[in-house]
């Protein structure tokens, strides 16, 4: 995350950290959102090679015991089909992950409610990118969970000349575009957005300009989480 501050400890209890082993230690890949006790969601490119993951919920710094962290491990994933790695721009940038034991629910843990099937946000309403990826393009991963504020950008506005243009697909949800971003590391994470006085997981944190994550005109572009309801239903049951 560019921009924005150090989020309040598990103020979105939801959020949670993809680590991959590498020799014997793991490490912080992507965000995910934690939608039932057994499964996450998160997106396709995080886990799109064969590695051994795991998932930590009640994280908030990477690096230090907060006390309420659950380490569960990941016993399969579920990509969805459209996905083709070699373009980011097709869409389909999302995943299942089906964990081996089931989450404890608490003050640290929650399930993130998600947008209503085919819902779409209107331009400018309030939003959040969490996560802790970079800092700054080409920066550090941030040991803390970040937050920024990131409004919507309507598909009109984004898919203009000068934004994203043809890049962004209707199945895509735009936010930002000024100081404000997402950044690598916060891929797969939650766009959390406000909708009836309730924040909703409207988005998978998707792709940034390769140019830097927060160019200008370019907003953080996230799958649009209301266009897969019924793949995520006709996965999770
Ligand atoms: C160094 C980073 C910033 C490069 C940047 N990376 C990204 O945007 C990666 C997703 C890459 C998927 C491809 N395997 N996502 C992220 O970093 C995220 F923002 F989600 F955290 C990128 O490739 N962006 C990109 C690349 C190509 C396009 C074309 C489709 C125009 C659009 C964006």
């Amino acid at each position: 995350v560019v921009g924005g501050e150090v989020a309040r400890p598990n103020s979105w209890p939801w959020q949670i950290s993809l680590q991959y082993k590498s020799g014997s230690s793991f490490y912080h890949t992507c965000g995910g959102t934690l939608i039932r006790r057994g499964w996450v969601m998160t997106a396709a490119h995080c886990v799109d090679s064969q590695r051994t993951w795991r998932v930590v919920l009640g994280e908030h710094n990477l690096n230090s015991n907060d006390g309420t962290e659950q380490i569960l491990s990941v016993s399969q994933v579920y990509i969805n089909n459209g996905w083709n790695s070699n373009n980011v721009a097709g869409g389909y940038d999302i995943a299942l992950l089906r964990l081996s034991s089931e989450a404890t629910l608490n003050s640290a843990v929650q399930l993130g409610t998600l947008a209503s099937a085919n819902y779409i946000l209107p331009n400018n309403n309030p939003c959040y990118v969490t996560g802790w990826g970079r800092t700054s393009t080409g920066g550090p991963l941030s040991n803390s969970l970040k937050q920024a504020w990131l409004p919507s950008v309507d598909h009109q506005t984004c898919s203009s000349s000068g934004w994203w243009g043809s890049t962004v697909k209707t199945t895509m949800v735009c936010a930002g575009g000024g100081a404000n971003s997402g950044c690598n590391g916060d891929s797969g994470g939650p766009l959390n957005c406000q909708v009836n006085g309730q924040y909703q997981v409207h988005g998978v944190t998707s792709f940034v300009s390769s140019s830097g994550c927060n160019a200008n005109r370019k907003p953080t572009v996230f799958t649009r989480v209301s266009a897969y309801i019924s793949w995520i239903n006709g996965i999770i049951g």
